[in-house]
């Protein structure tokens, strides 16, 4: 069985379809990237894995089980606006990171202290040693994206979630942020959902490229359906895709 399977999921809010039938198996390691118009459902599909919604129908599981509900050492996740705690110092998120999987939410006496050293190792890995006393608001959109993805590593996820990571930083930051990912990746070997507006990006940075559309439209109720997997990319090889149809191609559907 695979790391991650996803079978027939549909999602719906109310009486809304938000995604239909999707189906996805992801081994572990693999680097997925997500794309899809804005509002199809990929952040949805990401709190699915995540376990802070339940399917309307159909099953997921990692390695196995149901994903846990959070908080979970199992899972990392990164916004796209930084997800760091503003009244910590950029130490004290990196613990906090970690903690926040404790059964306590916090660690006490000598496991702080093993939990501060463990942080400035991920400090020096990060390269924010330097500014370890600070408070984020002192740090570049570069400096607090990469402390948000130090936090969510800190717990040593095997599986990390990104959602749209790099969409506010300025293009080098992003150059380089890609570089810091890929390192972290080769030597984690963590299993990554990566959404991104980005199509580059996503075929730079993933194994696989998924796309979510919907492959059934109604132009007189744009909402009547959801959207799934219409595409998985390999994006390995070279870049050059092949491409595989995963469901019907699109046909409109006229009322
Ligand atoms: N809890 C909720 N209740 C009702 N509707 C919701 C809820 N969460 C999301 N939606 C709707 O579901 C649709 C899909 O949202 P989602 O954020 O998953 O899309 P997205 O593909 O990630 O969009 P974007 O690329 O713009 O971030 C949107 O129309 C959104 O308004």
């Amino acid at each position: 069985m695979s790391f991650v399977s996803v079978r027939d999921v549909f999602q719906s809010y109310g009486r809304r379809p938000i995604l239909e039938r999707v189906n996805v198996d992801v081994e572990q390691g693999e680097f997925i990237s997500i794309v899809g118009a804005s509002g199809c459902g990929k952040s949805t599909f990401l709190r699915l894995l995540l376990a802070q919604e339940t399917p309307t129908r159909g099953t997921i599981s990692i390695d196995g089980n149901p994903p846990a509900v959070e908080p979970n050492p199992e899972r990392g996740v990164v916004f796209q606006r930084y997800s760091v705690f503003p009244h910590m110092t950029i130490r004290q998120n990196i613990i906090a990171g970690e903690s926040l999987a404790q059964p306590f939410g916090r660690f006490f006496g000598k496991a702080q202290r093993a939990a501060r050293e463990r942080a400035d190792t991920v400090l020096e890995r990060i390269g924010l040693a330097h500014v370890a006393d600070q408070y984020p608001a002192t740090l570049s959109g570069g400096m607090q994206q990469r402390l948000a993805i130090g936090q969510a590593l800190t717990a040593k996820p095997r599986i990390l979630l990104l959602d749209e990571p790099f969409g506010a930083l300025d293009p080098g930051t992003r150059l380089q942020m890609h570089d810091f990912l890929m390192e972290l990746r080769a030597e984690t070997n963590m299993t990554v959902f990566m959404v991104t507006h980005d199509l580059t990006e996503g075929f730079k940075l993933g194994d696989r490229v998924l796309v979510f559309d919907k492959p059934r439209w109604d132009p007189t109720d744009p909402e009547a359906f959801g959207a799934t997997i219409t595409y998985d990319f390999d994006a390995r090889d070279g870049g050059i895709p092949y491409q595989r149809l995963t469901e019907e191609t699109h046909v409109p559907i006229t009322a």
